[in-house]
């Protein structure tokens, strides 16, 4: 029998099943197998946004004129970008200090650009959405769904009287820190629309945020032929409805009545969008390369006697995160509140790290017990999808043969029962991915499916090949920082450097919300409240010392970043189970575990995630506070 790193379950059946699918899907050419799409004429709308209504803005008196010196300029509109400036204006910080950039026309992030039919989110609403407490907000449905979402976002930015203080349609292109001046010099570009020119704008700000997200910029493979497909097609990420029928409030799809749609891909979101398709499309193909494994919804709406109980007390919202993250990463505080799918994966510790430490002779023993603990959810899940899929071998080919943690979990009533439909063809690609299009059809190992429409749900670069890596790479913007250090050369030379996984030595009054270097859990809403809470007191703690004068400066010293970087990499063991696991965006399709040089292998381990769970992060950073101190700060001011 082969071994595999990271794989060691009890049933060696399964154990060689799980190396033996890996090893189908790992693909020598890692992410050169999606396109470079600044190259790519084909995907230019890609970069245009299908929702936005360009004169009403034009319009508008913009929040951000050229040559302003602002207080904070917050790079994102999203989840993120709310929670910066929500806990800024908590921690005592005036709205009318802060401005926000967004390249999209309005709040919400990821909720503004997908709004595919299906859209929601499978982390429980009551924990997901941010500020629910402050907001005396009631989610409509268990999971909300995306309309919902964002226009939550708006009224979060409403509420907090920062919602005219946001420049749309925007892009950060560069950042620069003047020392003398203390502040960040910054260079936007203002899309004004297809009839006016864009406009270049410089600013100045003395305290700059990258919050844009982790999987904002959409993906396309490789798709040898796609020059030559006469038909229509359109990333999910800007879904089409004048192809489809239907809008992003309105999911009545007819004008697929007629039409052989297919989809390539089959992860969170071709789960969501999938069901909705199959309600409409003449005839629907689904291209599969890796099932996602999908586990009961549960969706419902909200019980207002419930939602009594569980709003009854004070600082609930907070308490029922903690819960959710105590449970999936293996260390529950007491009963599962939630007790959902997604809060009963205690394996997906495995991803986010769980508490202790694991010294590198010990990983054998932590893998296994991983493997032991997800086995029963993961033979449950495949056994639903033989109880649900009527079809036994489509059943068969819809299992997924991998561990929880290595790929995103999907939650969904109706996906399954989709291929129940006459209608609905899975085309399983047996690891490979599609071969490729022909003028009127999708080809996979030599048998051409004829389609009308093709609908990619590839999803999203988290890193792109040779990336280093930085908030500033994913950003996109060119980061500079004191003595012209350029942030993705020095990440791309050193790695992940940072204090707390929130700031770089180097890079003064510059913050972002992790991931690397900091605690993390699936609710990515928990970290981003949780971060932006901490830069927040940092700050109102740095200016309450040297006053705001409005040349204070904040920085982490180098040698409060190396002892942080160490303590990260103490604990990086706990993640050794992402070894070997079958290829996706979480393991840079595979690239991470071709990485064999020991001193690259430290570089990643160090810039890990804190991999003792987010509640030992939460922990630490709250001893951290208590000191009172700033400890590993520079605080300067009035100069
Ligand atoms: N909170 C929520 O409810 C939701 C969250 N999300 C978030 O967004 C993330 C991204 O999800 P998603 O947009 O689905 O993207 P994913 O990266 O998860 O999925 C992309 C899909 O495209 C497939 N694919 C890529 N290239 C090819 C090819 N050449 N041939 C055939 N198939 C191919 C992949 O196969 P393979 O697996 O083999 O690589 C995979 O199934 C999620 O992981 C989640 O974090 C998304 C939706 C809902």
């Amino acid at each position: 029998m082969e071994s595999g790193p990271g794989v060691a379950v009890a049933d060696p059946t399964i154990r060689q099943k799980y190396i033996d699918e890996r090893n189908k899907r790992v693909r020598p050419e890692g992410l050169k197998q999606f396109l470079k799409l600044a190259d790519s004429a084909e995907f230019k709308y890609l970069d245009d946004d299908p929702w936005v209504d360009h004169d009403a803005f034009n319009r508008a008196t913009p929040a951000i004129a050229d040559g302003d010196d602002v207080k904070f300029l917050l790079v994102g509109a999203g989840f993120g970008g709310l929670l910066f400036a929500a806990n800024l204006i908590k921690a005592g910080f005036k709205a009318a200090d802060i401005r926000i950039v967004d390249i999209a026309g309005g709040f919400g992030g990821t909720w503004y650009w997908n709004r595919y039919p299906g859209l929601m989110c499978d982390v429980e609403s009551y924990i997901y959405l941010p500020l629910l407490e402050e907001m005396g907000y009631m989610p409509k449905h268990r999971y909300a769904y995306g309309p919902e979402i964002r226009a939550y976002s708006e009224q979060i930015a409403q509420k907090w009287g920062f919602a005219d203080k946001a420049l749309f349609r925007a892009s950060c292109r560069s950042a620069q820190w003047d020392d003398a001046a203390k502040r960040w010099t910054i260079d936007i570009t203002e899309n004004r629309g297809p009839k006016e020119p864009k406009k270049e704008i410089k600013v100045t700000a003395q305290y700059m945020f990258i919050a844009t997200g982790t999987l904002n910029a959409p993906q396309i493979p490789v798709l040898p032929g796609f020059d030559k497909f006469k038909g229509q097609h359109f990333h999910t990420s800007r879904w089409n409805y004048d192809i489809t029928g239907g809008s992003d409030v309105d999911w009545t799809l007819e004008k697929l009545k007629e039409k052989r749609v297919g989809i390539i891909g089959t992860g969170a979101t071709a789960v969501q969008a999938i069901p909705q398709l199959a309600k409409w499309a003449k005839h629907l193909y689904v291209f599969q390369r890796t099932p996602s494994s999908v586990d009961v919804r549960g969706q419902r709406p909200t019980d207002p006697e419930e939602w009594k109980n569980i709003t009854s007390t004070q600082g609930w919202h907070r308490t029922r995160g903690e819960n959710f993250n105590s449970q999936i990463s293996n260390a529950p505080i007491g009963e599962n509140i939630i007790n959902d799918g997604w809060s009963r994966i205690s394996a997906y510790s495995g991803l986010i790290g769980s508490p202790g430490i694991v010294t590198p002779e010990k990983i054998p023993e932590h893998v296994a017990k991983l493997h032991a603990c997800d086995f029963d959810r993961a033979e449950n899940v495949r056994a639903r999808t033989s109880e649900v899929v009527k079809d036994p071998a489509t059943a068969e080919k819809l299992k997924h043969w991998y561990p929880s943690w290595c790929k995103r979990p999907a939650f969904h009533d109706e996906y399954l029962p989709a291929f129940n439909l006459r209608n609905v063809t899975l085309v399983d690609t047996d690891g490979k991915g599609v071969d490729g299009l022909t003028e009127d059809a999708v080809v996979v190992k030599g048998t051409s499916y004829p389609i009308d429409v093709l609908i990619l749900s590839t999803g999203f670069a988290l890193r792109v090949e040779g990336g280093s890596g930085s908030p500033a790479q994913g950003a996109g913007v060119k980061v500079i920082g004191r003595d012209g250090l350029d942030m993705d050369q020095q990440w791309l030379k050193e790695g992940a450097e940072t204090l707390h996984g929130v700031t770089s030595h180097g890079f003064p009054n510059l913050f972002w919300p992790g991931p690397l270097q900091a605690g993390v859990t699936a609710n990515f809403t928990f970290t981003l409240a949780m971060l932006s809470s901490h830069i927040a007191q940092i700050l109102a703690e740095g200016e309450r010392r040297v006053g705001s004068s409005g040349k204070a400066t904040v920085e982490a010293t180098k040698a409060a970043q190396d002892a942080w970087g160490f303590e990260v990499l103490m604990r990086a063991a706990s993640l050794a189970g992402m070894s070997g696991c079958t290829p996706s965006y979480l393991n840079s399709e595979g690239v991470l575990d071709k990485i064999t040089d020991p001193q690259a292998q430290m570089k990643m381990a160090r810039g890990s995630i804190w991999g003792e769970g987010i509640a030992s992060y939460q922990d630490v950073l709250k001893a951290w506070h208590d000191e009172g101190e700033l400890k590993g700060f520079e605080i300067k001011g009035n100069v």
